[in-house]
C-alpha cells in the first residue's frame, strides 16, 4: 500500500514546496525544521491506521472516556539525512523507542553506487509497529538495506516506511523488494525520474548536505 500525502492539498504541501526550493534551502535550520514538520504530519496520518484502546482519565472534574494508541512504536531512521524527519516523528510519537541505522551511498568509479552499511542500534522489534524513515527514496537501495538490517532485530507487526520525496523507480523497487504484506509506504511526493547519478529530478538535491553540510570521502 502506498500513500502519497501531497496528492491531497493541505498545508503539508507548503512544507514540501519549501523543502524543494533552492532559495529557501539556503537556510539549513528551516530545511531541517521543515523535514521535522513533515515527520509530525506523517506521524499523525500513520496514527489513523494504528490500534486504539478505550480507557479513561481522571480530570479535575470527573472521569473522561478516551481512546488512545495501543501499539508499541519503534522509530527507525537511516543516518544522516533521516535525523530531522525522525525528530519530527518523535515529536508526535513521543514515547516511542528508537533505532538508528548507518547506511550511505558510496559513489564508485563512473556512475556505480553501492550502499555501505556500518551500524544498527535497535531495541527488539518483535510484535511492534516500526516506522522506518529516510527523506529520500531515490533508487530504494538504502531503504532495502535498512529494512533488511531491521529484520535481524525481530519480527515487527507492521513496518511503515516514510519518505519525503520518492522517485517512481524507488517506489516500484520498494514494492517489489520489501513486499506488500505488512509494509506500508508513506511518501510526500513522487517524482518521475532519476538522473545519471541517481539523484531524483526535480527532487530536492542532497538532503544530507542541505541539513548538515557537505561531507568528504563517501562520493
Ligand atoms: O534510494 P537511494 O538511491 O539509496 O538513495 C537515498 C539515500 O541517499 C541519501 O543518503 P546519503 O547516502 O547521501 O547519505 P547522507 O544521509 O549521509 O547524506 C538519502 O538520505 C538516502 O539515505
Ligand atoms: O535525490 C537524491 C538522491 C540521493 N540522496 C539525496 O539526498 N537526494
Ligand atoms: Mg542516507
Amino acid at each position: 500500500m502506498v500513500h502519497i500525502i501531497g496528492e491531497n492539498n493541505s498545508l503539508f504541501n507548503n512544507y514540501i514546496a519549501e523543502i524543494r526550493d533552492v532559495e529557501i534551502q539556503k537556510d539549513p535550520m528551516r530545511f531541517r525544521r521543515n523535514l521535522e514538520r513533515v515527520g509530525e504530519i506523517m506521524a499523525y496520518e500513520i496514527s489513523k491506521h494504528l490500534e486504539f484502546k478505550d480507557t479513561s482519565v481522571q480530570t479535575p472534574l470527573g472521569v473522561a472516556p478516551v481512546s488512545v494508541v495501543e501499539n508499541n512504536i519503534v522509530l527507525a531512521t537511516i543516518l544522516r539525512a533521516g535525523l530531522p524527519l525522525h525528530q519530527g516523528l518523535l515529536n508526535s510519537f513521543d514515547r516511542a523507542e528508537n533505532c538508528f541505522i548507518s547506511a550511505y551511498r558510496k559513489h564508485n568509479e563512473g556512475e556505480d553506487i553501492c550502499i555501505e552499511f556500518e551500524y544498527i542500534a535497535s531495541p527488539s522489534l518483535d510484535d511492534k509497529i516500526v516506522i522506518l524513515s529516510d527523506p529520500i527514496l531515490a533508487t530504494g537501495s538504502s531503504m532495502e538495506v535498512g529494512f533488511k538490517a531491521l529484520l535481524e532485530k525481530g519480527t515487527p507487526k507492521h513496518v511503515h516506511i516514510v519518505s519525503v520525496i520518492g522517485s517512481e523507480p524507488g517506489v516500484e523497487y520498494v514494492k517489489k523488494h520489501l513486499g506488500e504484506e505488512n509494509v506500508t509506504l508513506w511518501v510526500g511526493a513522487v517524482d518521475k525520474e532519476l538522473n545519471s547519478k541517481s539523484y531524483i529530478v526535480p527532487g530536492l538535491g542532497d538532503a544530507g548536505d542541505l541539513a548538515f553540510g557537505s561531507k568528504i570521502d563517501s562520493k
